[in-house]
């Protein structure tokens, strides 16, 4: 378990580090358009499982969007709280 902050920095590690096999030295590297695309899929299937899903399966749609919105902003070098300054 953890939180929105702690996945931050968490993906910051893999792209400073670029460990073999990471997901998201593999995102990163595949750029922005495809970073992109992927956010584009995850909220469909979010739509799709908040109409059709259990509560588990729309909350693991919901960390996969969560985490592929992290990944633009990794690339982009925004932290949460460029952000959060906007909640
Ligand atoms: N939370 C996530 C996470 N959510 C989604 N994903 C990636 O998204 C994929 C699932 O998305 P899709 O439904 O698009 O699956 P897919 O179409 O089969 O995947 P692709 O073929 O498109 O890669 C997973 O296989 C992961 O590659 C994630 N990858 C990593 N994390 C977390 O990020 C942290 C760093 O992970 P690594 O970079 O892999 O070390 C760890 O805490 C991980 O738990």
């Amino acid at each position: 378990m953890k939180t929105f902050d702690e996945l931050y920095d968490e993906l910051l590690d893999r792209a400073r580090t670029r460990p073999e096999g990471s997901s998201t030295v593999a995102a990163l590297d595949a750029g922005i358009h495809a970073q992109g695309k992927k956010i584009i899929e995850e909220a469909g299937e979010v739509w799709l499982a908040a109409e059709h899903e259990s509560d588990d399966e729309l909350s693991e749609e919901i960390s996969q969007l969560l985490y592929r919105l992290q990944v633009v902003m990794v690339a982009r070098g925004l932290t949460p709280q460029d952000v959060y300054r906007y909640l």
